[in-house]
């Protein structure tokens, strides 16, 4: 496959799963070996410490960067929102396009915070999803071209990325992907979105159990789970993941939805998200019980639950943070302080 060509075949990108190139344990070395000199009692910074060797190993350098970020959001709408699964109506997803262009949202408030370059990508907002509960979100074909679209969305050069997601309806074809990934009852996957009252929610929930039932043929693997409950801007995530970690950009994942989607990758390919950390953990019911299965800890818990990769971007001022330690700090010999004593 030439690089401009991307895949538009679930074989293609099966193809692409084993080109995924692996950590740089080298530079990864460096930067922890860099750590233990710093001005500071060993493993002082916690967490900060992981993130500096985290960036070392997956952007393949022992000095890690943070002065280029971006944030991309993708953008859909689902079929399944006609059944009242939201607490908004569908036209907000357009409408909410029109305020990141404006610069009216809480990401973009966040990126200038953040200095972080926000992309939105609006995927057919007039072309609805099929409604899961009724049969197929998507066609292998057309859910193939959506993982494409994420994949070209990822340039080189930035040093990271935080990949969100805006689609009202969203969080029911995030809960239908995670029953179906990892089984348990429905109840366990389905939360209140943006916000549904109980009736709502105990609606939400029997539309997620009947999805899974009705699609029941159709969930062999992952890719065909995506393409059967999940949607557009969960396909592209997952394109943007696969080509991140082709492009040596760390990613920050968003919330439920956002995570969900990566919850694809990471039952196609073992280890596919040792590249990606999880920004923060929403306060949408099943995010927890999500992050858990993947194996991750995430960097915040401020009990958010907007969406629209606003989370992913706050958490990028953590990795500056923990950039600026790592190549700011003067060592223990340069800043002549005396090191650990010996233990007795
Ligand atoms: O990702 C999350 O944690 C999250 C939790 C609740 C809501 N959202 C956002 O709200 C929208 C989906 O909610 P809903 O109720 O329409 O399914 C969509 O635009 C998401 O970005 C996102
Ligand atoms: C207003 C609004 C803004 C959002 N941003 C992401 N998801 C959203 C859902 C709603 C309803």
């Amino acid at each position: 496959m030439s690089p401009n060509q991307p895949p538009v075949s679930f074989d293609e990108i099966r193809a692409l799963l084993k080109e995924l190139p692996g950590p740089d344990e080298a530079a990864a070395d460096l930067a922890l070996a860099r750590q233990e000199q710093l001005t500071k009692p060993s493993g002082s910074l916690g967490r900060l410490e992981e993130i500096a060797v985290w960036l070392a190993r997956w952007q393949g350098r022992a000095s890690p960067g943070m002065e280029r970020p971006r944030t991309a959001v993708f953008v859909a709408n689902h079929g399944i929102a006609a059944k009242g699964v939201s607490a908004y109506p569908q036209e907000v997803t357009q409408q909410m396009v029109q305020n990141f262009v404006h610069g009216g949202a809480a990401v973009n408030q966040l990126c200038s915070v953040a200095d972080a370059d926000l992309r939105v990508y609006e995927m057919a907002l007039e072309k609805p999803t099929g409604d899961i509960s009724e049969g197929p979100a998507m066609l292998e074909d057309d859910c193939a071209r959506a993982i494409a679209y994420g994949l070209m969305a990822v340039e080189e050069g930035f040093d990271a990325m935080a990949l969100g997601e805006m689609g009202i309806g969203n969080t029911t074809a995030a809960s239908a992907v995670c029953l179906a990934l990892f089984g348990g009852a429905a109840d366990d996957w389905v939360g209140r979105g943006t916000g549904l009252d109980d009736a709502g929610l105990k609606r939400k929930t029997a539309l997620v159990e009947q999805a899974v039932a009705v699609n029941r043929d159709r969930l062999s693997d992952p890719l065909s789970i995506l393409c059967a409950l999940g949607g557009q801007e969960l396909a592209a995530i997952v394109g943007a993941i696969l080509a991140a970690r082709l492009a040596r950009t760390p990613i920050l994942l968003d919330g439920f939805v956002s995570t969900a989607a990566a919850a694809i990758v990471h039952k196609l390919v073992p280890g596919g998200l040792d590249h990606c950390l999880v920004a923060h953990r929403s306060a949408e019911h099943a995010h927890g019980r999500l992050v858990e299965e993947l194996g991750k800890v995430p960097l915040l818990d401020l009990d958010m639950r907007l969406g629209e990769g606003s989370g992913a971007t706050l958490a990028f001022l953590l990795l500056k943070a923990a950039v600026a330690c790592h190549n700011g700090m003067a060592t223990f010999d340069q800043a002549a302080v005396s090191r650990r004593s010996r233990d007795n």
